[in-house]
């Protein structure tokens, strides 16, 4: 059955009255997305934070009139109805419709993040094909991007990779087929291995080339080459366990830290390493270097 859908773009104060007002309005349901692929860390307890710049989807029946709807939103919500687009659905289209704006992307010379269900522009490039699902890591974000293009300069062949944080498995996907022998993903969240272990299959990656673990199941190996891309509050707090977990020669890289807080994650993993110049994009970081 086709659905309307209706799509308003909000900030997290006007959540709960929107969400209400949609409801009230006969929508059978309401999602809220982020409309930039920005990570949401550690809530604080109790809370349900979203991200600064959040998208409202609803869908109500197809049988909606759109004016009568619009009118009765503009009602609910005092006549302050914010920025919003509609559009008839297919049924087995409405869950992925925001996936439209995720296109194929290239980082480096020769990676491309291709949407699983996108063709690849070339073939003949090194194509990862990928559904997020619920775990952050599209390419979309500048710290998932500072990373791939940093793996996509090394040379990985026959090297084993460790990604710390490895959300939908991207950066240690990336460097499989960018020769790696082996990567091996940790992640604080089930769901981030769950969708690791999926775009692994889906890049015909065997689980014994990439296996994932919870944090506290991580077999103490030192990795030839280590990604994480977390926060600058974990990454200073984990410098001793990620230090531990390279070998002496192997290759760091990390990101997820403001421009701002580059200085102190560059003092906490200093003594470890001989650090490259920081590479910023669009105010977010990447520390790298090589262990002494
Ligand atoms: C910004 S995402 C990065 C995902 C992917 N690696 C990328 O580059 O796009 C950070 C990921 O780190 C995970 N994470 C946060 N703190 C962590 C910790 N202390 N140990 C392991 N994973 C952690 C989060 O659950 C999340 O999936």
């Amino acid at each position: 059955m086709p659905w309307l859908q209706v799509r308003l773009a909000i900030t997290p104060d006007q959540a709960e009255v929107y969400e209400d007002a949609l409801l009230e309005a006969g929508a059978v349901s309401v999602t809220f997305m982020d409309a930039e692929d920005q990570p949401i860390f550690e809530p604080d307890l109790g809370t349900t934070p979203l991200w600064s710049n959040t998208h409202l989807l609803a869908l109500f029946e197809e049988s909606t009139d759109e004016a009568e709807l619009l009118g009765h939103l503009s009602v609910l919500t005092s006549g302050a109805l914010p920025s919003y687009q509609i559009e008839r659905i297919e049924d087995q289209d409405w869950e992925r419709s925001w996936m439209d704006n995720f296109q194929p992307m290239r980082f480096g010379r020769r990676l491309w993040i291709v949407p699983s269900w996108h063709a690849a522009p070339d073939a003949d490039a090194v194509n990862l094909l990928l559904d997020p699902g619920l775990a952050f890591g599209t390419g979309t974000h500048p710290t998932t991007a500072l990373c791939l293009e940093w793996l996509d300069g090394q040379e990985l062949d026959g090297l084993d990779v460790l990604d710390f944080g490895c959300g939908s498995g991207i950066l240690a996907i990336a460097s499989l087929l960018l020769g790696a022998r082996r990567a091996v993903g940790t992640d604080i969240d089930v769901q981030a291995l769950e969708a690791s272990r999926d775009n692994a299959g889906r890049n015909g990656i065997e689980a014994e080339r990439f296996p994932v673990y919870l944090p506290e199941h991580l077999p103490q190996q030192q990795a030839d080459i280590l990604v994480a891309n977390i926060l600058a509050g974990p990454l200073v707090a984990l410098s001793t366990q990620i230090a531990s977990q390279i070998r002496s020669g192997g290759k760091l890289a990390l990101s997820g830290i403001l421009a701002e807080q580059a200085e102190e994650v560059r003092a906490a993993y200093d003594k470890y390493f001989e650090l490259d110049p920081t590479a910023e994009k669009d105010g977010w970081v990447r520390i790298s270097g090589i262990r002494r």
